[in-house]
């Protein structure tokens, strides 16, 4: 049987036997083994077609992948919010399908991605689909874009992006796994987890563990544990747009909502836009910026003054060390300390190190050797 033929009757069995606490070790072992099938066939796939999968070069300070369903209106969102010289990297993609273009945004340059094949069978590794997800895998911010009048589609989009082990507004599952000489699998918890040890015993004998200490905190399902034992997942935000608003009657937007509901989406929280009379993007906008966690720091240069017009991008949580790396050059090494106003700092001109963590807009002097 091929890898293809394997997986397809793992599947049945799983679907087939019903879940219980008796089961449950069992179900977890033909889940791991599922997901070590799965990243077999992934790596078979991308050595097939050229050689270790897609790296897709990355421009600006982040990328947002935008997915959807054709004709939702990803392409006019994206000329709508960029700037239609600035299609930087349009090369790169011409195989791909994908179609790119530059937003400037408070000083910072977010390359939105329009990956319209994603739905014709991606997951399943059909046509260009393996290239087209291997596009989103690399981006910082999934956005979920539908048209206001079938927003039931938002299922179908994020089961395809589970399916190919995205994982959007998930935190990583904590589990570590360390490798021992001998004594078989040692399973630590925080107390609070309803799976049994021998589950877990079975999905890491599974991905080739013998002697193992393993820690878990919290509770995860099966699912999720065998998501913290794999290497392939990735873990991303996003958002969900719901487009041409501009075309629904006041009485539909009710009814909108609730389907919205139905999908486990807040309309709270999804951002109405019309691509076509460009609104809502400013909103859009603004809470990609959020999720991306991008700040900007004002650049203090020696003999020029403050640069307020092209801060230099960061992330959240970054340090003036990180940010010398950003710099480049000879900073780095060069570097005695550096002075800093604004949010991070206690006072105008403050002396830091580089393990000082910079804020949005803050001002940041880096002191050199010469
Ligand atoms: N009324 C209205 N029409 C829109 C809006 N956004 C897009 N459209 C129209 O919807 C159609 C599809 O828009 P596209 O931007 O090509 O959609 P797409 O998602 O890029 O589609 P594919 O390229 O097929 O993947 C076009 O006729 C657009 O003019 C909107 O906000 N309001």
């Amino acid at each position: 049987m091929g890898l293809e033929e394997d997986i397809e009757s793992l599947e049945e069995e799983i679907a087939e036997t019903p879940y219980n606490k008796s089961t449950e070790a069992h179900i977890g072992r033909l889940k791991a083994k599922l997901a070590e099938l799965k990243e077999k066939l992934e790596a078979q796939e991308a050595g097939g077609s050229g050689g270790g999968g897609y790296a897709v070069e990355q421009h600006g300070d982040a990328t947002v992948a935008l997915v959807g369903f054709p004709s939702v209106g990803k392409s006019s969102l994206i000329n709508a919010m960029t700037n239609a010289d600035s299609e930087v990297g349009a090369y790169e993609f011409t195989t791909l399908d994908v179609n790119p273009g530059m937003l400037e945004y408070r000083g910072a340059n977010i390359q939105l991605l329009d990956v319209p094949g994603l739905i014709e069978g991606a997951a399943g590794g059909r046509g260009g689909g393996k290239e087209i997800l291997s596009v989103i895998r690399a981006a910082d911010l999934v956005i979920f874009m539908l048209s206001a009048f079938e927003v039931e589609q938002y299922e179908r989009l994020s089961e395809e992006l589970y399916n190919v082990n995205i994982r959007v507004d998930e935190e990583p599952p904590s589990v570590t796994v360390r490798r021992k000489g001998k004594d078989g699998i040692d399973v630590n918890t925080s107390g609070d987890m309803d799976l049994d040890e021998d589950t877990v015993k079975e999905i890491l004998r599974e991905r080739g563990f013998i002697n193992a200490d393993v820690t878990i905190r919290g509770n995860p399902s099966v699912d999720k544990l065998i998501d913290g034992v794999m290497d392939n997942r990735v873990y991303m935000p996003s958002l969900v747009a719901v487009n041409k608003v501009d075309l629904i009657e006041p009485s539909y937007v009710d009814t909108m909502k609730a389907q919205l509901r139905e999908q486990g989406i807040d309309p709270d929280e999804a951002i109405f836009i019309s691509a076509a009379e460009e609104k809502g993007l400013d909103s859009l906008k603004d809470q990609m910026w959020a999720e991306l966690g991008l700040i900007r720091i004002y650049m203090d240069k020696p003999g020029r003054g403050i640069d307020w017009e092209e801060p230099l991008i960061i992330r959240e949580g970054e340090t003036v060390d990180d940010a010398l790396q950003k710099l480049g050059g000879t900073l780095d090494e060069r570097f005695r300390f550096a002075r800093v106003t604004g949010p991070s700092a206690i006072h105008d001109e403050q002396q830091v190190g580089r393990d000082h963590v910079l804020e949005d807009e803050d001002v940041l002097r880096v002191v050199a050797r010469r």
